[in-house]
């Protein structure tokens, strides 16, 4: 066994690329790196795999569904690379369910999602009152309210896809360490990165460090407004089993602007825990990664109770059981996808605000080809850092 001193002489400058978080963002990053033949080390703080973060849990959504062109875009090799993914390896990792768009037709962001599917040709069944009761006839659909079902959607097995990118990573010769955090970060045309295991040196540093963010980009230099909440995953029980299943066809859901919620619900069909659905709030309370579970509001609670007594009779109005997660959000919710300003070899990939799983696949692409240099693959200006200081100017 070497000492931390041998290990870091060792080490020095032996990585073209070091990629920080192993959450889905940096395991799909190192998965890149390691196909473009980049010798790659993935540093994770916490032994893996972890709940502490935003990546844990069985299942997250995938769907074309979105508010803008540019997230509906970028799916379509979404699909592509997480198909690419399960060849790959072996392993499901998505289960086609639908996403039903539910909300007052008249609504803003209602008509965003319906035109922003329609002008991407998404395929999409719209469901009128009477199909809506015939379909799905444990849910409530109100009077004004349109209902639109994007068919392409479905649930993304979330653990095992990280198990998945990390261990196809591995084959390929990537190299993890986990349990090691990085506690400082020397820029350079050589990037140092310090932990109490030593120091790593490489030609390139991406930083995917999810809720950690500001605390790592501190020490760079570069302050990013983000803000980090508490989700409660809240899992609600079915009176009679199975009548929200997966398996009766069941479909994910968003719900647009019902009463009382400025934020978005969102479901899946039950699936993980046999007899609960999960159905979440899309915004939490302010929090800090490492002491979360101080923050006990439970806001998003009532407003989520209030909504499955209206909306969903098959189900028991108290959460029966509620697990924690963690949003990273920017201003207008839109993912930081850049090299840092001042550091062009610094990859930043953060702000992820709730909805970045699905697109970790060319999230990971991305990222890689900033720090090859290579011009990316799609226009990154939503993504831009710059949109923040020009925000910040004009507030002066
Ligand atoms: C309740 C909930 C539901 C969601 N639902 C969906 C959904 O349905 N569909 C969807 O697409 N997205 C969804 N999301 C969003 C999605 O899960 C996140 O966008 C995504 O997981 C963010 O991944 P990440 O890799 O950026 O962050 P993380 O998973 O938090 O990874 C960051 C990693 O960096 C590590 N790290 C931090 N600092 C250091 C350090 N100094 N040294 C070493 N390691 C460090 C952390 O320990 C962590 O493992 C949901 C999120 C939540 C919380
Ligand atoms: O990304 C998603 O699909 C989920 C549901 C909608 C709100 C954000 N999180």
């Amino acid at each position: 066994m070497h000492s931390p001193e041998q290990e870091t002489m060792a080490l020095q400058g032996d990585y073209d690329c070091i990629v920080v978080g192993a959450g889905v963002q940096g395991s799909f990053t190192a998965y890149q790196l390691a196909k473009n033949n980049q010798k790659t080390l993935l540093l994770e703080q916490f032994l893996l795999p972890h709940s502490r973060g935003s990546s844990h849990g069985q299942t997250r959504i995938i769907r074309k569904a979105y508010e803008q062109d540019f997230y509906t875009v970028m799916m379509e090799e979404c699909y592509q690379l997480w198909a690419q993914l399960e060849m790959e390896t072996n392993t499901t990792l998505f289960r086609r369910t639908g996403i039903l768009v539910k909300g007052p037709e008249d609504d803003k962001d209602f008509q965003l999602f319906t035109d922003t599917l329609r002008r991407n040709r998404v395929p999409t069944e719209t469901l009128t009152h009477d199909e809506f009761s015939r379909r799905l006839p444990h849910m409530v659909m109100m009077r004004g309210e349109g209902a639109r079902i994007d068919t392409t959607a479905g649930v993304l097995y979330a653990d095992r896809a990280l198990r998945a990118a990390q261990g196809y990573f591995q084959s390929l010769g990537g190299v993890i360490k986990d349990g090691v955090k990085v506690l400082n970060i020397q820029p350079g045309s050589t990037v140092t990165v310090t932990t109490a295991a030593g120091e790593y040196r490489a030609k390139s540093l991406i930083i995917t460090a999810g809720p950690w963010a500001s605390t790592l980009l501190s020490h760079t230099g570069l302050q990013l407004p983000l803000t980090v909440v508490k989700i409660n995953v809240c899992y609600w029980r079915e009176k009679v089993p199975g009548t929200y299943g997966v398996d009766t066809g069941f479909p994910c859901f968003l719900q647009i602007a019902s009463e009382g919620a400025e934020y978005h619900i969102y479901g899946l069909p039950s699936n993980e825990y046999p007899g609960l659905v999960k159905i979440c709030y899309h915004m939490g309370s302010d929090t800090e990664p490492d002491r979360r579970d101080r923050q006990k509001d439970q806001t998003d609670i009532r407003i989520l109770s209030r909504f499955v007594s209206l909306y969903l009779p098959g189900l028991e109005p108290e959460p029966a059981l509620v697990e924690s997660c963690m949003y990273t959000v920017t201003p207008d919710h839109h993912f930081v996808l850049d090299q840092h300003p001042s550091h062009r070899n610094i990859i930043i990939g953060v702000g992820f605000s709730g909805h970045g799983f699905k697109f970790a696949p060319v999230v990971g692409k991305l990222l890689c080809e900033l720090s090859l240099g290579k011009v990316p693959s799609y226009d990154l200006s939503p993504f831009r850092i710059q949109r923040f200081l020009s925000q910040m100017k004009s507030s002066l």
